[in-house]
């Protein structure tokens, strides 16, 4: 793994001192423990990884969570017969040992919102849009050249809903967001927990989405790894979903589970 560099990492960063016993590992789902697809529904999990995961969480007394722009559920069918803590929806929807936090009703807003996104989508060949319910997002991974034109239009139904939701932009996407929903806001929540709570986090993610994230776990003294290339805060890199599924398999098959475990790889 190599150094990030990023305005405020361009120093290398030594791993911080760790006991093997005392992590807590949050994994983003997009770009990290999946390839990045052409659409949403296209994403595939390597079959190893759901049983490999629960092994980890067992040796990490349950501190192993899934931290995703994505719904819960769609969470849960990805790792199939298991169900992890997760934060899904950019950290608006947080389970937490089998129990959720009841969500609000999505605003009469979002839904006019969600009506504009989709006449946009029924006159463009390529674009998606993807109704996740409290989130909305617009996808044009499949229309590039329209990459322009659907941000402005998110950026002015953003505008017009006002501060409840606010923009999250992502790889070919732009999406509408419950505005107090962050991933670090969700990492910082869990590291409170009981489970969690004393442990030092690893957040491994790929994306501007996963920012705040690296950001909470650097604040918290933990280890911040993105995977892929791109300016950010974390302060470690992995190559590739297929490079940490090295990892995670390794470490679930009794290999050693410590911060090296990531940095050697
Ligand atoms: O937080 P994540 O788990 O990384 O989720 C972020 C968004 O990921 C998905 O979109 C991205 O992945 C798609 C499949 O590879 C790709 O087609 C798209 O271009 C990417 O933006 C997902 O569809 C969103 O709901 C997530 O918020």
């Amino acid at each position: 793994m190599s150094q990030a560099q990023s305005p405020e990492a361009a120093e290398p960063h030594a791993p911080p001192a760790v006991r093997t016993s005392s992590i807590a590992l949050f994994l983003d789902f997009d770009g990290t423990l999946v390839e990045i697809a052409p659409s949403p529904e296209d994403v595939r999990l390597d079959r190893r990884v759901p049983g490999a995961l629960d092994a980890l969480r067992q040796r990490l007394d349950g501190a192993l969570a899934l931290v995703s722009g994505r719904p819960v559920a769609f969470l849960d069918a990805m790792t199939a017969p298991f169900r992890f803590d997760a934060a899904g929806l950019h950290g608006a929807q947080i389970r937490l040992g089998g129990e959720e936090a009841p969500l609000a009703a999505p605003s009469e807003a979002l839904h006019v919102a969600t009506r504009a996104m989709v006449r946009f989508a029924n006159a463009n060949v390529g674009i998606i849009v993807e109704d996740k319910r409290q989130s909305v997002a617009l996808h044009w991974r499949l229309a590039p050249a329209l990459a322009d034109e659907a941000l402005e239009l998110m950026e002015r139904l953003a505008a017009e809903i006002g501060p409840s939701m606010r923009l999250q932009r992502g790889k070919a996407v732009a999406e509408l967001v419950p505005a107090t929903a962050s991933k670090g806001g969700a990492i910082a929540w869990l590291m409170q927990q009981q489970a969690y709570a004393g442990r030092q986090p690893i957040f491994v993610g790929d994306d501007i989405t996963d920012e705040n994230g690296f950001a909470a776990v650097n604040d918290a003294g933990g280890l911040s790894i993105r995977i892929g290339e791109g300016q950010t805060c974390a302060r470690h890199r992995l190559a590739s979903p297929t490079a940490l599924h090295r990892i995670l398999l390794g470490a679930a098959d009794g290999g050693d589970l410590t911060l090296e475990t990531f940095l050697q790889n």
